[in-house]
């Protein structure tokens, strides 16, 4: 099992090319499954998720095929991946695949909605709370699916095909968001979805969809208006950039000091958690480049946080805050509202010498003047970056564990921070 070890001290300087996104990819590539023309996707990463997607993607008997730009210095791959499901060959999603990741539920919906039947595994995902499926079960049903989960398994069935219906989710959900917009694309009739999740992973699915010769409005606002049509055509549509390794790279930039463009960085996605970093005393200015982010020599004012659905506070940059947050001069507090046990990073930074007690969804962190490198776990997909970008910030050697997540959904990390003089490497053991 890989461990990546870093040697603390250098400050953050040069450029941090930002990949596409891990989130709105996924969602993309199973769109593909709607039609069987060749949706081609630009700015696909290359992350382990992807990878896990293509293996699943592939037992429904799509083909894909790569090109685009292939690896250089200080560039992303930039792949373009060309997704062609001519037939659905399989309708089944087994346990051993989709059991690694909670997108791969995902295919539940286009699945059901292009042959009238699926049958997926229950997820996995991040262990960060208990992660029900009701809500995407409730919503195709709304669609007028018959569904029965058994023996770990949702088996979905529209024999007559799905029917344009009205929704209001009680609960904002991103997943069945996405889940529900490509369902009603191929249903009979108009749908309307109240308390839509607003993400910009949702408004780049939808805009695919439409590329695809769907009828789409209201994407990025809470209601969202599909006229289902009978068939999609193929599209060629790119990947956003991505927002969470964008946040995590400015923390980063935070907690050591320097001076680094992240190259094709978008900060009209992340607005918030940039006005927050803006408040603790960092400097961030868009640049025609990207983005350009700052720490030279003053101190961390700390500054509370509360996760929300977007355009709040992404709860996927709250465990990097909290990294950042344990350098302040003084008492923050971070509250989680989106996921009821997403704290585990908490345990591992106390390893470094952070200073955070819990009570309920909220941490409070007391800034300490220094962090001393320890050996860490990587607990979850973010919390391995903020125990990476910690170890950045410590004195001496942080040695973390179990980066099988981190590999899930940063693409080169250790290269990118290498490139801005960081002391970070992977280990095999
Ligand atoms: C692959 C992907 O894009 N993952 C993101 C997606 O996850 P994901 O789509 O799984 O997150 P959701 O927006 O669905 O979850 C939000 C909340 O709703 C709850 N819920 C969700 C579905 C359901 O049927 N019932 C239910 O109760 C969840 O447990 C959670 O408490 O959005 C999250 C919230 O921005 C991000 O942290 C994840 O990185
Ligand atoms: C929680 C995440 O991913 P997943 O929903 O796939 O577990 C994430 O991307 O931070």
């Amino acid at each position: 099992m890989d461990s990546i070890r870093v040697v603390g001290g250098n400050k953050l300087n040069g450029i941090i090319p930002i990949s596409g996104a891990k989130n709105a990819a996924l969602p993309l590539m199973i769109a593909s499954l709607l039609t069987d023309d060749t949706l081609t996707l630009e700015n696909v990463p290359d992350l382990a998720d992807v990878q896990q997607l293509i293996r699943i993607l592939s037992n429904h008997g799509v083909d894909y095929a790569v090109t685009g730009r292939r690896r250089a210095e200080g560039q992303n791959f930039a792949r373009t991946v060309h997704f062609t499901a001519r037939n659905i060959v399989d309708i089944r999603a087994p346990y051993e695949l989709v059991s690694k990741m909670r997108a791969s539920f995902w295919v539940l919906g286009p699945l059901l909605a292009r042959t009238g039947e699926a049958i997926v595994s229950l997820p996995g995902g991040c262990a960060i709370g208990t992660r029900p499926v009701d809500l995407f079960l409730e919503s195709l049903r709304a669609l007028g699916a018959e569904i029965e989960v058994e023996n770990g398994y949702a088996h979905a069935t529209a024999k007559n095909g799905l029917k344009g219906t009205h929704y209001k989710f009680p609960k904002v959900s991103v997943g069945a968001t996405h889940v529900m917009l490509m369902a009603a694309s191929l249903a009979k009739g108009d749908t309307i979805i109240e308390n839509a999740a607003c993400e910009p992973e949702v408004v780049n699915l939808a805009d695919c969809l439409n590329a695809m010769g769907a009828k789409i409005t209201g994407q990025g606002t809470t209601t969202i208006k599909i006229q289902g049509v009978t068939s999609l055509s193929g599209a060629r549509h790119r990947v956003i950039s991505d927002r969470i390794e964008t946040g995590t790279y400015a923390m980063a930039v935070g907690m050591t000091g320097g001076d680094v463009l992240l190259a094709g960085a978008d900060g009209s996605l992340l607005e918030t958690a940039l006005e927050t970093l803006r408040q603790t005393g960092m400097e961030i200015s868009q640049e025609e480049g990207g983005l350009r982010v700052r720490r030279n020599g003053n101190g961390l004012r700390p500054i509370d946080v509360k996760t929300e659905v977007f355009p709040g506070f992404p709860t996927d940059l709250q465990a990097q805050y909290m990294g950042l947050m344990t350098k302040a001069d003084g008492v923050s507090h971070i509250t989680e509202t989106i996921f009821e046990n997403r704290f585990m990073h908490v345990a591992e930074l106390a390893r470094l010498g952070a200073n955070i007690t819990l009570s309920g969804q909220t941490a409070t962190v007391t800034g300490v003047p220094i962090l001393k490198g320890a050996q860490v776990m990587a607990t979850d997909l973010r919390a391995s970056s903020t125990m990476i970008i910690a170890g950045l910030a410590a004195e001496g050697v942080t040695e973390v564990s179990r980066v099988y997540h981190l590999d899930r959904g940063f693409e080169r990390l250790e290269e990118k921070l290498q490139a801005c003089g960081a002391e970070v490497e992977r280990m095999s053991h």
